[in-house]
């Protein structure tokens, strides 16, 4: 299944938040979505969810034009701040979205639970949302966001409160939801993170989506025994394999290899190139 949007726009008063975006996502793969504070990004999630009227454009699955409450019954949203109702606990609140989305009650507390437990929450199932901390939301919030086992999730900043081990976790679980039949549209700030993720990178500047010009592959830098830091190698490989093969022949030839690690910068570096600037 593809989830494409062509020439999405949308104007606040006279101020266009989003002007001609193009995406197009596919099941089985990660998208991160990146550009500066105030570029469009959540404008476009927003729209991509079917909670936001696009002024003009077209969205479709597959090919055919797809009306607002089928895109909500088939997305997952994940706001950047993500509003619980303090006084329900937190298997309320999935439970609550789970009726919301149609599931019979048992059904819905049944997926409330399994999601607790994925996002290692089990133990508040029963604690006001109150007394999560901000993080804690967050995994609410990307529990909620699957509780209609959606076929599109996106995601807006997700990972901003999180601790690093929530994190991982977060990247870990993106993937067997992209495995097991999802698009993913993740939107964040934090490119080499974001880096280690996805498969295709958007960049949004001023309302405007381009795919970004990163090269197929992924640097990886390469240094010997007694090499100097400052000289070590940089060499593009296609894939993982590829620069596990290198690094077998190396080894095999008696190099001395202290260093062979992926550079995640690149992503970086190409936002940083970009003559665009926050607005
Ligand atoms: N409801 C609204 N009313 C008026 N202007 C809005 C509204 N929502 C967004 N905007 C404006 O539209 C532009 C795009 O906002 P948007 O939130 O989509 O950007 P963003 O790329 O997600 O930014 P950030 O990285 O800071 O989250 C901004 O200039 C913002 O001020």
């Amino acid at each position: 299944m593809t989830l494409t949007a062509n020439g999405l726009s949308r104007t606040f008063g006279r101020h266009v938040a989003v002007a001609g975006a193009d995406i197009s996502v596919s099941t089985g793969s990660i998208t991160g979505l990146v550009g500066p504070n105030g570029a469009g990004k959540t404008t476009l999630l927003l729209m991509l969810a079917g909670l936001l009227q696009p002024d003009s454009g077209t969205i479709t699955t597959d090919g055919a034009e797809i009306d607002a409450p089928r895109l909500r019954s088939m997305v997952g949203w994940m706001p950047d701040v993500f509003g619980t109702w303090d006084s329900l606990t937190a298997g309320e609140i999935l439970t609550t979205f789970g009726r919301l989305h149609g599931l019979p009650r048992t059904d819905a507390r049944r997926r409330a639970v399994e999601l607790l437990e994925l996002v290692h929450l089990a133990e508040f199932a029963d604690r006001p949302a109150h007394e999560l901390s901000r993080g804690q939301k967050q995994r609410l919030g990307f529990a909620r966001t699957l509780v209609h086992r959606p076929r599109v999730l996106l995601l807006d900043e997700p990972a901003s409160g999180m601790d690093p081990r929530s994190r991982v976790e977060l990247r870990d679980q993106l993937r067997t939801l992209a495995d097991s039949g999802c698009a993913v549209v993740i939107s964040s700030h934090i490119l080499t993170e974001l880096s280690e993720m996805v498969d295709d990178v958007i960049i949004m500047t001023e309302g405007r989506t381009r795919p970004s010009e990163l090269s197929a592959g992924h640097r990886w830098r390469i240094r010997e025994a007694n090499q100097p830091a400052a000289s070590a190698i940089t060499m593009r490989f296609a894939d993982e394999r590829a620069a596990a093969r290198h690094l077998a022949e190396m080894i095999t030839a008696g190099r001395q290899v202290v260093e062979f690690a992926r550079v995640d910068t690149e992503l970086e570096d190409a936002y940083l190139a970009l003559d665009a600037d926050r607005t």
